[in-house]
């Protein structure tokens, strides 16, 4: 599994063994410099603990460009969604979930739903989302790519850092060193 580019003692906490927790050591360490995103997540995706530079998609039951942006190449970095927390058309599914980790991608940050979520628990990438429907979108190329999201009060800008473990999300202007 790829390392996002964080120091290494970030690092060790997000890769080392039997490394169970992130957020309460970087809020400990860093607590000036994050922001918490502060939203009832769910966890989703086979790995708990996640870090990376942010991309952002803003779109509203239709997945086209969540699709388009986890079929290239993503090591180091976090896709997050503002699918404007919509419970109606899951915007993640197994097939696309797939991608991102064919990919490299460290995680995915979905402000609204996914599906295939037995398939997405079995697979070793980073999903968060608020909740479950089994419905899909229809992919209408509907969307906006890398703008400033706001979620949970807090502005997620492309090229922000993300951390998130089963403790929640926090973001950072620049990588914590
Ligand atoms: O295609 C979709 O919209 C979601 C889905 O089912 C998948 O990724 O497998």
């Amino acid at each position: 599994m790829a390392q996002v580019s964080t120091p290494s003692s970030i690092n060790s906490m997000i890769f080392g063994p039997e490394v169970d927790d992130l957020l309460p050591d970087l809020f400990d360490s860093y607590a000036d410099k994050l922001q918490l995103v502060n939203e009832t997540w769910c966890n989703y995706g086979g790995r708990t603990i996640f870090a990376g530079e942010v991309v952002t998609v803003s779109c509203f039951e239709d997945n086209s460009k969540v699709k388009a942006q986890l079929a290239l190449p993503g090591v180091g970095k976090v896709l997050v969604v503002h699918g404007q927390g919509s419970f109606a058309k899951a915007l993640l599914g197994d097939m696309i979930a797939k991608s991102a980790l064919d990919n490299g991608w460290e995680g995915i940050v979905i402000y609204g739903c996914i599906r295939d979520a037995g398939a997405i628990a079995k697979m070793p990438i980073g999903v968060k989302a608020l909740g479950v429907t089994p419905i899909k979108t229809q992919k209408r190329d509907l969307g906006e790519l890398n703008v400033t999201l706001e979620i949970g009060q807090v502005s997620i800008k492309p090229g922000m850092m993300l951390y998130a473990d089963l403790n929640g999300i926090a973001i950072s202007e620049s990588v914590l060193s």
